[in-house]
């Protein structure tokens, strides 16, 4: 007998474009949502975007309210959903980078409420997933959240946001390439669950983002369009495969590894891009494409390098040869890489000196 199901949520509207932001309040309206928004947001999208979107709900005669939060972990979860309770919320707008929509979209599910994600910045692959990530300790959980039920993504605040954060996004969408490896790895060698359709479609989302690279260049709208459409492709790849498998390998283990030895040394995506090229040369040697994702990493400004992190190359090592530990999650890295091995391969592939 089959019997086998699953359960696919995918947002309902995603609306991206050139001035989206104020559309906000009509896309509430769209989704016949009722009562008080709460805005959880970061303290620069704050004044970038949260304040003008509580600006329009007032005009539309809502009394928004507006909760920020400084870090992704479980003690902001915590913050809004007391906040939530408090200001007497009906549902949640998630406003900024990758930690306010994760805290955001873990709040409206522990409150089972719905939630709006509006990116501020290009920069991670979190956007539309139904994923949260946060450390724990010394483990990093991918928690299962709420998808948003809309996307507002306005091209021209995430073209204003530092260019950065852009390469980031970027960085995050290329390393779809080892995650997937990895994942196919785990599926051959461990039987993990796998979904050709989530593997297929992050493939396929880094390699249009690669093909595009061109329209990737700092002060163009376009850019902030071809990445967030990679972003939120990348994200419907996690939440068809119900995991952050498809865009999770194991050089995010090296950047979740990355924030707890150095925090904030440098962005999510940036630090997995740096990963990605070591991962990729773990799996496919010298003849691997670990130098087509140095290259592509390369032609969007991202960091290829150690240094380019603003990291040492002892940190790095360190990264490499523990980060096994971080999760249960199989990846070409196994039981964990031998030191001389992780210096080897950090120096042939040009990431330590
Ligand atoms: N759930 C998922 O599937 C995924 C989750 N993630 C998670 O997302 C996070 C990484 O995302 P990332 O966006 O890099 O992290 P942040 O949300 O920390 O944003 C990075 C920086 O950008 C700033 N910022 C955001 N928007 C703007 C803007 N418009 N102008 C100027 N500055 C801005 C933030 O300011 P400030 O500090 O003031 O907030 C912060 O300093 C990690 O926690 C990661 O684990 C990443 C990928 C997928
Ligand atoms: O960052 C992610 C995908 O880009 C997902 O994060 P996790 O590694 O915590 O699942
Ligand atoms: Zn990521």
């Amino acid at each position: 007998m089959f019997e086998k199901s699953t359960w696919i949520r995918l947002p309902r509207n995603v609306v991206v474009g050139h001035g989206v932001r104020s559309s906000v309040v009509e896309v509430v309206d769209e989704l016949h949502l009722q009562g008080r928004p709460l805005l959880v947001t970061s303290p620069t999208p704050r004044a970038v975007a949260a304040e003008p979107v509580a600006a329009d709900f007032e005009a539309a005669g809502i009394d928004p309210a507006i909760v920020t939060i400084e870090s992704a972990t479980f003690e902001s979860v915590e913050t809004v959903i007391e906040a939530a309770e408090a200001e007497a919320a009906s549902y949640l707008i998630g406003v900024g980078g990758g930690k306010a929509i994760d805290i955001a979209k873990m709040a409206s599910h522990h409150l089972d409420m719905g939630f709006l994600s509006v990116p501020t910045a290009a920069s991670h692959d979190g956007i539309v997933s139904n994923r949260g990530s946060v450390p724990d300790g010394d483990t990093r959980h991918s928690v299962a959240a709420e998808p948003p039920l809309a996307v507002v993504a306005d091209t021209e605040v995430l073209a204003e946001a530092p260019w950065e954060l852009t390469t980031a996004g970027c960085a995050d969408i290329i390393s779809n390439y080892t995650a997937v490896m990895d994942w196919r790895l785990a599926k051959r060698l461990k039987n993990v669950e796998f979904s050709e359709y989530g593997a297929a479609l992050s493939e396929m989302t880094a390699e249009i983002l690669v093909d595009n690279a061109d329209h990737v260049r700092p002060g163009l709208e376009e850019s902030a369009w071809v990445v967030t459409k990679a972003l939120m492709s990348s994200g419907v790849a996690m939440s068809i495969a119900g995991s952050s498998r498809p865009a999770s390998g194991a050089e995010h283990l090296f950047s979740h590894q990355l924030d707890r030895l150095a925090p904030e040394a440098a962005l999510h995506g940036h630090q997995v891009g740096v990963g990605s090229i070591m991962t990729a040369y773990l799996h496919g040697g010298e003849r691997g494409i670990w130098r087509d994702i140095r290259d592509a990493l390369d032609s969007i400004d991202a960091p290829t390098t150690a240094t380019e992190l603003g990291l040492d190359d002892e940190t790095v090592l360190e990264a490499l040869t523990t980060c096994h530990e971080i999760r249960d999650r199989y990846t070409i890295l196994g039981n964990g890489m031998d030191e001389r091995a992780a210096r080897e391969g950090a120096t042939k592939t040009g990431v330590i000196d």
